[in-house]
């Protein structure tokens, strides 16, 4: 983590324990893969953690599918004390969302847990947001149809993909139009994040 990101004391001391409490979680409740805590730091904390850097001004953030925490509670950990900071988390799964509210207490970060389904929280949600993520959760079409409502009110869709991240581009514009960026993640595996800053739906 610490070649690929550079954070404050305080942030750092979050995400340790952020991550002592997955592998504890872990260890009891068998909450992610042995994978994942091998390369915790680097594939899953600090492939969350790039998202900050590039929406620094970002305040409001809403991360959907939230599994662990990835990238939502690592953003969380980086965003809190930053004036109005806020993490809305959406996961359908109640053993994660337990760990989820249970890592944001202990942690300390300004994160709300909200144990529903994506399609029924993006139609009951009143709030506003500056960023949505999603890692890992669908392909760019999909994200695309649960965060269109979001995005056309000036939300930026930041969206980790993997290596056919182009194949998912080509599939999304034959049923969308929008304005992207693709940025190289920082972190190995060869993967992107892609930035959406409007989109709108083609007709039939
Ligand atoms: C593959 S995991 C990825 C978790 C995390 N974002 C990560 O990168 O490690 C996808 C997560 O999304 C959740 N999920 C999938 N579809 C969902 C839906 N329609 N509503 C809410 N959560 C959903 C699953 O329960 C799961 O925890």
């Amino acid at each position: 983590m610490r070649s690929f990101v550079t954070v404050s004391r305080e942030t750092e001391a979050r995400l340790d324990a952020f991550a002592a409490h997955l592998r504890r979680w872990t260890r009891a409740k068998n909450l992610v893969g042995p994978d994942t805590l091998k390369n915790l730091w680097t594939r899953h904390i600090a492939d969350s953690a790039q998202v900050v850097a590039l929406m620094p001004e970002a305040r409001r953030w809403v991360d959907l599918g939230a599994g662990a925490g990835f990238p939502g509670l690592v953003v969380a950990s980086l965003v809190c004390g930053d004036l109005g900071s806020r993490v809305d988390l959406v996961e359908s799964n109640g053993r994660k969302c337990a760990f989820l509210r249970s890592a944001a207490r202990e942690t300390g970060v300004p994160a709300t847990v909200h144990c529903d389904r994506i399609e029924r929280f993006a139609t009951d949600w009143s709030g506003a947001a500056d960023v949505v993520t999603a890692r890992a959760l669908a392909p760019l079409v999909k994200l695309l149809d649960l965060t269109a409502p979001l995005i056309q009110k000036g939300c930026v869709g930041v969206f980790h993909k993997g290596q056919d991240v182009e194949r998912e581009l080509t599939e999304a514009s034959t049923y969308w139009t929008f304005a992207h960026e693709l940025v190289s993640s920082r972190t190995p595996g060869g993967g992107a994040l892609v930035i959406v800053r409007d989109c709108e739906r083609k007709s039939a």
